[in-house]
């Protein structure tokens, strides 16, 4: 896996034909399929579940699908996500009563497993989980819709929580999610990021190629 991952958010993804689209931005250079889960209570929108992750499988998609799980509660979800294709299943720790459980799950259903961290989340939920996660997500937007702005002060959390990383000595992927975009990929990076999403700045222009191509020419640019 390289240094750095670019995650496009299917939120963003013409629905009406979306094994197309997927192809498409993988074919564009894409690394990871991030697959946005909104339940309609944990956030006020409804997208998508375990059916659609399934048919974008069976339709040949074999790059690894992250989903992020912005649902209460979770846990119901994890076994039927795994057996649908994910790879990678994320979820807000707030919509787990149990959030060792949670992570413990994910795991044995043979998954990565991540925690979310909305703006406002402070970073003391994952002090005693470190040695669980495979991935950190701090969400750059309050989650729930595509095509919000990024929040800048996700830049110094994502600076703490690289830090925490480090200290553990694991290898924890870094991923930011919301209002990513070729402008301002470079300063995340910077701060810590490894794993970037980004929806409307890759879906809502015509050609995917030429803007993941430009992130990745502002990426070379980070050390
Ligand atoms: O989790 C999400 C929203 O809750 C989406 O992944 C995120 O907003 C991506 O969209 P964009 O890049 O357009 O901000
Ligand atoms: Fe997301």
């Amino acid at each position: 896996m390289s240094k750095f991952l670019i995650a496009p958010s299917i939120l963003s993804a013409d629905f009406a034909r979306l094994g197309e689209d997927v192809d498409a931005v993988l074919a564009a250079g894409a690394d990871v399929v991030h697959f946005d889960v909104m339940d309609n209570h944990y956030v006020p929108n409804l997208t998508i579940g375990p059916m659609v992750c399934q048919a974008l499988r069976d339709y040949g998609i074999t790059a690894p699908i992250d989903v992020h799980l912005m649902v209460k509660p979770v846990d119901s979800l994890i076994p039927m996500f795994a057996k649908a294709g994910a790879s990678i299943i994320t979820f807000h720790p707030e919509a787990s009563e149990h959030i060792d459980r949670t992570l413990q799950l994910i795991k044995e259903h043979g998954c990565q497993a991540g925690l979310v961290l909305n703006p406002a989340t402070p970073l003391s939920c994952l002090e005693y989980v470190m040695d669980k996660l495979d991935v950190i997500l701090l969400m750059s937007v309050n989650p729930g819709f595509g095509g919000q702005s990024f929040i800048h002060q996700t830049l110094d959390k994502l600076k703490q929580v690289k830090a925490l990383i480090n200290a553990s000595g694991r290898n924890i992927r870094l991923e930011v999610d919301g209002g990513v975009n070729v402008a301002n990929i470079k300063e995340i990076a910077e701060a810590g990021a490894d794993m970037f999403v980004a929806g409307s700045a890759i879906f809502n222009q015509p050609d995917y190629k030429a803007v993941i191509d430009e992130m990745r020419a502002e990426l070379a640019q980070v050390e």
